[in-house]
Order: C-alpha cells, then sequence, then structure tokens
C-alpha cells in the first residue's frame, strides 16, 4: 500500500485495505471462529507499539457504553451535557467522543468537542499510527507480526486513543463497535463509568443466538473499580448482567426511566429515547461528581443538563428533512426491534397526512434482514390503502455513475450479491407476498432510489407532499443524507 499521499483521501483509502475481505469473512465464519480474548491482546500489544501504556488510557476518563441498540445515542445525550457544562462551567475544557459506524465520512467517529475530527487532524493522525506500527520494532509476538495492522474498526479506535491522548481530552465517551468483552475498546482498565443499553439480538454469529449470551458479551464492559448502569431489561438479559456484576464485583445499577426528564423535551418522545437519556443522565453525573462539579446534587436536573439533553443532534436517526416535494424521514434502525420503533415513529409523524407514502429499505449483510419487512409492514399498515404507495429496495452504493463515495467502500459485502441485487429481490418477493398489490421496484443504488421518490412527487397538488420513510440500514441512510444536502460529514 503506497502512503505517498498523505491526504485524508489516502488515508482513508488505506484504511479500506484493512476492511477483512468478504472471503476471509466467510472462511472463518465456517470454520467457526468468533471474536475472543486474542484481539483484546493484540490491542494492548498495538497500543504499546504506538507508543502508549495501558494507564495512559487513565488520563482520558473514559465512560464506555455497550448495547444492542441506543449506544450511540446513549454517547450521544453524555457528550452533548459535557459540552453544555463546558460552554456554561469551562470543564471538562475538552471532550472526545468515538462512536460508530460514520453516516457520511470516517472522521465523524472520532470528535472533539462534539465536532468531527477535521480531515487533515485525521490524516495527520491516521499517519502516524501508521508509521508508528511499520517501524516498532515491536516484540516477537506471532499473533501480532512486527509491521502488522489492526483491522480496519480496531485501528480506528487505536487511532482515537491517540487523538485523544495528544489533543489533551479530559474527558472521552467511547461506543464499543460490537459486544464488548472482546470489543477493540475493552482494553480500559478504569473507565469512570460504564453503561449498558437495551439489549436484544444483533450480530448472532459472533455473540450468539439468545440475549442471555449477548448479555454476557456486553457484560464485559463493567470493570472492578468502576460504576456501572443499566436499564430494564428482559428477565434473561438482566440476569446475566447481575451474575456478571457479582462475579466482578462492581456495583450495577439498574435505572427507572428517571423522572426528572418529566417535562425535558426528548426527541423523539418515545420510552426508548428516555431509557437512553437516563443512563445519559447517570453517566454524565458520574463523570462530572469526579470532576467536581456544582451541577450535580442529585435532586433536580441542572440547566447544563436539560439544554444538553434537548440541543442534542444525533443525525439519522428519527430526522425529518422537508424538501419541496418530498418529506424524508431517515432513521437508520437495522435489527427487528429498532426497525419497529422507527416505523412506528413514522406512522406517528404522518398521522393524518392524505399524501403518498414512499419506502426506501435496504439491509445488506444480515441475513434475518428478511424479517425485518414484517417489523415495518405490521407498524406502518394502514386501513384500505396500500402501506406504502412506492416500496423501494437498493443497495448501499451511493451514485449511478461513479458508485461508492471512498467513506463507504465495503470490501466486506459479497461484491457478486451486490451487482445481482440478490437481497434486494428477496426483499420485494417478501413485500410481494405481505402486499401482493404493492408496487415495489429494485433498484441499483441510492441515488436512483431518492430520484424516483422525487418523481413521485413531482406530480402533486401544490400542498400535497411525498412522506417517505429511508431505514434499515446506516450505510443507507448515510448514504441518503448526504445527497440530500451535499455535505462533506454530518
Ligand atoms: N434503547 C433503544 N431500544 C430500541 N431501539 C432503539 C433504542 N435506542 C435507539 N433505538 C433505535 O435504534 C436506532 C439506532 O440507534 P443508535 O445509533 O443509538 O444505536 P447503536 O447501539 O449505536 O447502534 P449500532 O449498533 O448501529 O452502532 C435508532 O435510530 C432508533 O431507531
Ligand atoms: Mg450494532
Ligand atoms: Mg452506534
Amino acid at each position: 500500500m503506497s502512503t505517498a499521499g498523505r491526504t485524508y483521501n489516502d488515508a482513508i483509502d488505506a484504511l479500506n485495505t484493512l476492511q477483512t475481505p468478504h472471503d476471509i469473512i466467510e472462511q472463518r465464519r465456517k470454520a467457526g471462529i468468533r471474536p475472543d480474548a486474542s484481539s483484546i491482546k493484540e490491542m494492548k500489544v498495538y497500543l504499546d507499539r504506538i507508543g502508549y501504556k495501558l494507564s495512559d488510557l487513565t488520563r482520558l476518563n473514559i465512560v464506555h457504553v455497550a448495547g444492542t441498540k441506543g449506544k450511540g445515542s446513549t454517547c450521544a445525550f453524555v457528550d452533548a451535557i459535557l459540552g453544555e457544562h463546558r460552554r456554561m462551567h469551562g470543564s471538562p475544557r475538552k471532550t472526545g467522543l468515538f462512536i460508530s459506524p460514520h453516516l457520511i465520512a470516517v472522521r465523524e467517529r472520532i470528535r472533539i468537542n462534539s465536532e468531527p475530527i477535521s480531515e487533515e487532524l485525521f490524516a495527520k493522525y491516521f499517519f502516524d499510527v501508521w508509521d508508528r506500527l511499520e517501524k516498532s520494532p515491536g516484540a516477537v509476538d506471532e499473533a501480532v507480526p512486527q509491521g502488522s495492522k489492526p483491522i480496519y474498526a480496531r485501528y480506528l479506535t487505536l487511532m482515537s486513543w491517540h487523538v485523544f491522548l495528544q489533543e489533551g481530552i479530559d474527558v472521552a465517551v467511547y461506543e464499543t463497535g460490537i459486544g464488548g468483552e472482546f470489543d477493540a475498546t475493552n482494553i480500559v482498565e478504569n473507565p469512570v463509568a460504564s453503561g449498558i443499553t437495551s439489549l436484544g439480538i444483533d450480530h448472532v454469529f459472533a455473540l450468539g443466538d439468545t440475549v442471555d449470551k449477548i448479555a454476557w458479551h456486553k457484560a464485559g464492559i463493567m470493570k472492578h473499580g468502576s460504576p456501572a448502569f443499566t436499564i430494564h431489561q428482559s428477565e434473561d438479559a438482566a440476569v446475566v448482567l447481575t451474575n456478571r456484576a457479582l462475579e466482578k464485583s462492581v456495583d450495577l445499577k439498574v435505572l427507572k426511566v428517571d423522572p426528572r426528564l418529566q417535562g425535558v423535551r426528548v426527541r423523539p418522545d418515545a420510552l426508548f429515547q428516555k431509557k437512553n437519556a437516563t443512563l445519559g443522565i447517570a453517566l454524565a453525573e458520574t463523570v462530572l461528581r469526579k470532576l467536581g462539579s456544582s451541577d450535580v446534587d442529585g435532586t433536580s436536573l441542572a440547566k447544563t443538563f436539560i439544554d444538553g439533553l434537548e440541543g442534542v443532534i444525533f443525525r439519522g436517526r428519527c430526522e425529518v428533512k422537508e424538501e419541496e416535494r418530498v418529506i424524508w424521514h431517515v432513521d437508520g434502525a437495522h435489527t427487528a426491534d429498532s426497525l419497529k420503533v422507527a416505523a412506528k415513529w413514522f406512522t406517528e409523524e404522518v398521522d393524518g397526512r392524505t399524501g403518498p407514502r414512499a419506502l426506501i429499505f435496504n439491509q445488506q449483510g444480515r441475513t434475518e434482514a428478511v424479517d425485518f419487512l414484517e417489523s415495518i409492514h405490521s407498524a406502518a399498515k394502514r386501513e384500505g390503502k396500500p402501506t406504502f404507495d412506492l416500496v423501494l429496495f437498493c443497495t448501499n452504493v451511493t451514485y449511478i455513475k461513479t458508485g461508492y463515495k471512498r467513506d463507504f467502500v465495503n470490501h466486506q459485502a459479497d461484491a457478486r450479491e451486490v451487482h445481482d441485487m440478490v437481497v434486494q429481490h428477496r426483499f420485494e418477493e417478501k413485500w410481494t407476498a405481505m402486499e401482493p398489490t404493492a408496487k415495489v421496484r429494485v433498484v441499483p443504488t441510492i441515488e436512483e432510489a431518492i430520484e424516483q421518490v422525487r418523481a413521485q412527487g413531482s406530480g402533486l397538488d401544490q400542498n400535497v407532499k411525498v412522506d417517505a420513510l429511508v431505514t434499515g440500514s446506516l450505510h443507507l441512510v448515510g448514504g441518503a443524507l448526504g445527497m440530500l444536502e451535499q455535505a462533506d460529514a454530518l
């Protein structure tokens, strides 16, 4: 890999070489190779090779969040509260946020004071890490060959520590990638607090096919000596969390929806978001108490908290964008539970409106995704009318002419399947089986799907607009938002 150029685009090209190719993923799957403790060992070796000790991470005052759904949202709440506190009281001076996935640009995953780091800063730190790994003599370690690099998500995790330590971050909020126990973020030994969001079924191959197996992984982020928080979970998940907390002698608090949220305008106004906000409050309180803030008295919510919770902007989640002929409802839900939530949100938003409805859906990687359509269908169903007047299944390929935007190149998907739109035809079949008269189309790119919805709107009366729901994948949602806004990063 030539890294002669040192621009942001060069960094993204180099980063994309660290994606595990589709055929290797398949081989590993067939061989039953699942994440295990070796990833943690490997990350510790890499941290050492780029010049840091594990204890350096303690300086970052890390808030660590795992869960099946609501991780990013919970992290965003914590980050927003800390941001308000900084504006009002000057502390923490600088906050870091590490989240995944990205919507438009990879650099959205590493944020300072809530903003994605700049292309310049990303490129600089990306190649610092690259060079350090190449040049490090490294200890002779067969599992981690000299000069090697961690895979994509792990590389970004490693790089985030370098960024945050170099930039003098006071508090860093970390979202786990997959699971918890063996996730790259989990080398952190002394988080200020850990939070576990709603547990459900996802990443079945890596984590297991039942909620209790999944809970075991997520519980792996709880650390002895650090407080941990979660919200009300299903019985089987709760048992595992409680037992793991006991094993680790962790004081795990199970929170009811915070009564202080009464009157606080959390968006969307839905139970799941109040649970995320509840967790966000508890995590922010723990950090701010450690920093000696006077805004944490436990009785009422300080203005910094309310402003943070109300002002948080979390792109690609329950977003409404209105243009001349179309009202876009955009949500990156991609599990059965969260799609139910998203479809219900859409239905409530458009309640009483008479314009045509359109759905743009894709979910490339999850084999169970065909069944997700049932969640959407049952939540959005209408009496005497089609659920959606136009149903479009597209791939996550961004543009008609130029294909993927660089930040979306995906070697992990089966290129043949994408080309032949195999899953999209499966979705078409499923939707048609549920609703034989529906107008369903399969289109190769996000751009074409957007064009078709706009075309649907162009013939309408002045005061009528198409209500479109775009959902099923954050890649799809990111691509769509990027196109609707012509933005570089969100
Ligand atoms: N607590 C929750 N329970 C169920 N669904 C939720 C919850 N929080 C958020 N969602 C839904 O899931 C979508 C994604 O939320 P978010 O990005 O916060 O989750 P995440 O855990 O970071 O997901 P990912 O695994 O993609 O990183 C939201 O748009 C919303 O529809
Ligand atoms: Mg996930
Ligand atoms: Mg996320």
